[in-house]
């Protein structure tokens, strides 16, 4: 991918991907209710990339697994390029077809198919989404030549490194263009180098192609890349303003 001008941190008026807005998630009832989160608000606007750090167990998983339409909150809303997605626990979309075509997801192991090859995996997501085999294997080449891997698309997963197998997991997200990308510590199995080369790629990405990211991450080598950090501590999401740590809904904390 060619490096561009529009490498750049997205304006304060560019439109919102992401808005969450006071979520709530209680699993478990009497003795053993947990609130994993509680008022959890952030906007993450076209092109910003946003790193979610905290402590195991604050709630990261269950947050970004409630944005990406898998794990619904118990209460709260959440907006998806200016649509109402999920409101409470009620879903306001076809769940399964609205995640296809709008939400790309990286885990911290590929959750690649092994039978198949680097591009089959890329192009099934496509095929599932309804593009034409011809059209959806010309795709899946270009992305996996734009991640640096088109040398291996023919290789089996089981064949390539764990950074070659993030890079074809990250074409995968991409496939179907996707307005958001979340993504859960997708560098946790990769080298120092690895690990940066895969953030630097979602900073590109969100900011060549326009799309919401969230990065959850425990990585404090590669903060850098990201435009804005928030941290999540007992359910509750903070964000970071040159070093002071202010609440989401703008309140010093
Ligand atoms: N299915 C579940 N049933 C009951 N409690 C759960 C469930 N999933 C998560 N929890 C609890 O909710 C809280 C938040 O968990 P969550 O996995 O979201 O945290 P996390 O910040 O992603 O942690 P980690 O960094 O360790 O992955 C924890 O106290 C956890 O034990």
């Amino acid at each position: 991918m060619v490096e561009s001008e529009q490498d750049i941190a997205p304006a304060p008026s560019t439109p919102l991907a992401i808005e969450t807005r006071g979520l709530r998630k209680v699993y478990g009832s009497g003795n053993t209710e947990v609130v994993a989160m509680h008022d959890a608000t952030m906007k993450v606007r076209n092109g910003e990339v946003v790193a979610l750090l905290g402590p195991s167990g604050a709630g990261k998983s269950t947050f970004l697994t409630a944005i990406g339409l898998i794990n619904p909150p118990t209460s709260g809303q959440i907006w998806i390029g200016g649509k109402l997605v999920m409101d409470g626990s009620e879903a306001q979309v076809d769940v399964r077809s609205f995640r296809r075509k709008h939400i790309g997801f990286v885990f911290q192991k590929s959750n690649l198919i092994d039978f198949l090859n680097a591009r089959e995996n890329v192009q099934i997501a496509m095929e599932l989404n309804g593009d034409r085999p011809r059209v959806a294997r010309q795709r899946a080449i270009e992305l996996l030549e734009e991640l640096g891997v088109g040398d291996r698309a023919d290789h089996r997963i089981s064949m390539l490194s764990g950074g070659q197998q993030q890079r074809v997991a990250v074409a995968r997200a991409l496939a179907n263009r996707p307005s958001i990308i979340l993504a859960d510590e997708p560098t946790a199995a990769l080298d120092s180098r690895l690990g940066r080369q895969v953030m630097e790629l979602f900073r590109r990405i969100a900011h060549q192609h326009g799309a919401g990211v969230i990065v959850v991450t425990h990585d404090h080598r590669t903060l850098e890349v990201f435009d804005t950090l928030y941290e999540m501590e007992d359910g509750a999401i903070h964000k970071h303003v040159e070093g002071l740590v202010q609440r989401a809904d703008g309140e010093v904390a």
